[in-house]
Order: structure tokens, then C-alpha cells, then sequence
């Protein structure tokens, strides 16, 4: 039985964390985005056309020996955010950190959409959801961690993103080195084929927690926090001088002082947003105002635990136990 690490980086104010793979003999290497809030592995290739390319490595399945066409295989996916790619299959081999799946399902982009085009060092997408909403048509395939874990001590992986600094995804361990304290675990619902949770309530600053449910997802594929908007107008109306601002499609607030912390309950322990992961970003060059780190969720159905949310801790993704653990750091 096996384990692994790969280092992921964070992007300039930790919009994306990108992760190096390979795939194909002789290796080729790619950087992608590990997204827990979908279930392809797809990336950039010699398929798509020369003007959609720009600055992204690409995987040539001609160039490998160990490439074999799914014949008749097709697949196409669209986010949350709009962006959408699409293109046919081939089974490789697939590396990440020390472990190898051999016939992993490669979806090779045909097309991708100009928010991909423009993100010169995001390669693809490596999906950590459940293989149940895999996109491939006729016959959806199974993404990496399900191909993997049946080698694995334990069918579980592990994220340690960091705030502007490089985090790691660990498969088949739980490092004791990388968090403090205990392991909060809740339930997962993975009947939309995320890892889909229950937090019973939150706190602005120091207060108690009020016993509000909130259903969403942990997903490494997003980079805010999107809570109910009842939530949102909560916490904002605490931190001073903040606004919705339609033209930033969110709500600012000055960058000083900083906002209070953001505390969900994950069972019966608790998981702090500190005030300084709300500051998200400046929005003006004087660093005057910020965008928010924590935003509305409003037309997307459920909460998404997203990449400011998960920095803060250590989680694990059991699909062993279905359930999802969260511990400080
Ligand atoms: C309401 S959900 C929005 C979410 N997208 C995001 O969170 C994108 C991610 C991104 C980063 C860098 C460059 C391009 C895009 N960021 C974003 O919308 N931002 C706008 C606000 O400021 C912070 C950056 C999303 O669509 N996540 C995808 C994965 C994502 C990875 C990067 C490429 C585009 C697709 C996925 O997790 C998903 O669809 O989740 C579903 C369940 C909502």
C-alpha cells in the first residue's frame, strides 16, 4: 500500500493553487488546478487550436507511448464561474507526486473557454469530486483519487493550502505534523457528487456561535468564501465603511482596520477565518479598499467552502468514512 505529497503553489493573492502532474512516456509535465467542486481531469493539448494556446503547456498524446484513444469518448464541462472546455479521451499514465495510475482517463481539450485562454499558468484541471459527475459521454471514467485509493494505506487525501506560500495535497495519510489541536469530522453528502456538508452556525468576531445551518461544499476550485446572503450582510454590517458594490460585483470595505474573524462550526468544533483572509484584495492601486474574501452565494444553490476558507486549516477528504475533517494549524 502507498502514500503521497505534491507541493501546490498559490497564485498571486491565492486566486488559484496549482499543482505539477505527469502524464504519458516519456513524461510530460503540466501544472494544474486540484479541484475538489468537479471530477475531470482535462487538459490543454495539441487538439486545440494554435490561437487558444497562450503560454500553456500542452499534452501531445502522440507523443506518448503509453497514450490509447477512448474511441468515440467526448466530454465537456462548464464551472460555476461560467468558464468551459471540452475535447475527446485517451487512457495514459498519470504521476502525481510518487504515485502512478496507468490507465488514467486524460481528457484532452479540443476547446477551451477565453477565461482558460487567459490564464497563462493554470494547464488543466485535475478533479477531486466524486467520479459521479465525471463528464465523459458515453461512459463517464473515474477520476485519479478513485483510481488510486484502492493502492492507497487509507482511500483518503489531505489539503494544506497556505496564504501566499506553497501548501501540499497528501494522499493516503493524515500527517499529525500538519495540524494542532483535534480533527473536527462531519458528515459528507456526496449525493451531488461534491463533498457536501452541514456547518450548524457561525460567529462574527468573538461573539457566540448562532445556530444557523449552512449546507455547501469544500471546494479547492474556489477561491472565496460564498455563504447565504442573510450571512454575508451579517458579517459585513459589522466591519466598517463596507458596501455592495455592483461594479466589483461584491461587497469592499477600506483595507484598515482589519475586518473581524469569520467562525463556522464544523460539528461540535469550530474553523476561524481570520480577519486578514477576509481582507481578499485590494481593489484600487493605493490599496485604499478591499475586495472581500467572503461573498454571496445567491444563484448557486449551497455554500462553497472555498480556497479562503480551506487555507485556514488542515482537511481531509475520507471517502473511507464519507466524512470531512477540519483541524487548525
Ligand atoms: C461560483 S463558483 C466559481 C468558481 N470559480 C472561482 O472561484 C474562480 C477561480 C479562478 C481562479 C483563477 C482564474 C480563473 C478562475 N475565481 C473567481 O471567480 N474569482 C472572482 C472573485 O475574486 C476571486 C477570484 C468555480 O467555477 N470553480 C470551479 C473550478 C474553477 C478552477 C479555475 C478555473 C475555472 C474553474 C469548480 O470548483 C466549480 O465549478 O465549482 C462548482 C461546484 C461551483
Amino acid at each position: 500500500r502507498q502514500t503521497g505529497t505534491v507541493e501546490t503553489d498559490a497564485e498571486k493573492h491565492d486566486v488559484e493553487y496549482l499543482t505539477p502532474i505527469s502524464i504519458g512516456t516519456p513524461p510530460q509535465d503540466l501544472i494544474v488546478d486540484f479541484d475538489t467542486g468537479s471530477s475531470d481531469l482535462w487538459v490543454f493539448s495539441t487538439e486545440m487550436a494554435a490561437k487558444d494556446i497562450k503560454g500553456q503547456a500542452v499534452y501531445d498524446p502522440n507523443n506518448s507511448s503509453t497514450s490509447e484513444k477512448l474511441q468515440g469518448s467526448t466530454w465537456q464541462i462548464t464551472y460555476g464561474d461560467g468558464s468551459s472546455s471540452s475535447g475527446d479521451v485517451y487512457l495514459d499514465t498519470v504521476t502525481i507526486g510518487n504515485l502512478t495510475v496507468p490507465n488514467q482517463a486524460v481528457e484532452a481539450a479540443k476547446k477551451v473557454s477565453d477565461e482558460f485562454t487567459d490564464d497563462p499558468n493554470n494547464d488543466g484541471l485535475l478533479g477531486l469530486g466524486f467520479s459521479s459527475i465525471n463528464t465523459v459521454q458515453p461512459t463517464p471514467q473515474n477520476t485519479f483519487f478513485d483510481n488510486v485509493k484502492k493502492n492507497l494505506d487509507t482511500p483518503l487525501f489531505t489539503t494544506d493550502l497556505k496564504h501566499g506560500a506553497p501548501g501540499s495535497y497528501n494522499f493516503g495519510y493524515i500527517d499529525p505534523a500538519a495540524y494542532i489541536g483535534n480533527i473536527s469530522w462531519t458528515p459528507v453528502d456526496n449525493s451531488q457528487g461534491f463533498w457536501g456538508f452541514t456547518s450548524p452556525g457561525y460567529a462574527v468576531g468573538t461573539e457566540t456561535l448562532r445556530n444557523h445551518s449552512i449546507s455547501g461544499i469544500a471546494d479547492t476550485g474556489t477561491t472565496l468564501l460564498l455563504l447565504p446572503k442573510s450571512i454575508v450582510k451579517a458579517y459585513y454590517s459589522e466591519v466598517q465603511g463596507a458596501q455592495y458594490d455592483s461594479s466589483q460585483g461584491g461587497y469592499v470595505f477600506p483595507c484598515s482596520p482589519t475586518p473581524p474573524d469569520f467562525v463556522f462550526g464544523v460539528n461540535n468544533g469550530i474553523v476561524t477565518v481570520p480577519g486578514d483572509m477576509v481582507l481578499y484584495a485590494p481593489i484600487d492601486s493605493a490599496n485604499q479598499n478591499c475586495f472581500g474574501g467572503i461573498q454571496s452565494d445567491t444563484g448557486i444553490g449551497f455554500s462553497i467552502f472555498g480556497d479562503v476558507a480551506l487555507k485556514t486549516s488542515f482537511v481531509v477528504f475520507d471517502a473511507g468514512g464519507l466524512q470531512l475533517g477540519w483541524a487548525a494549524k
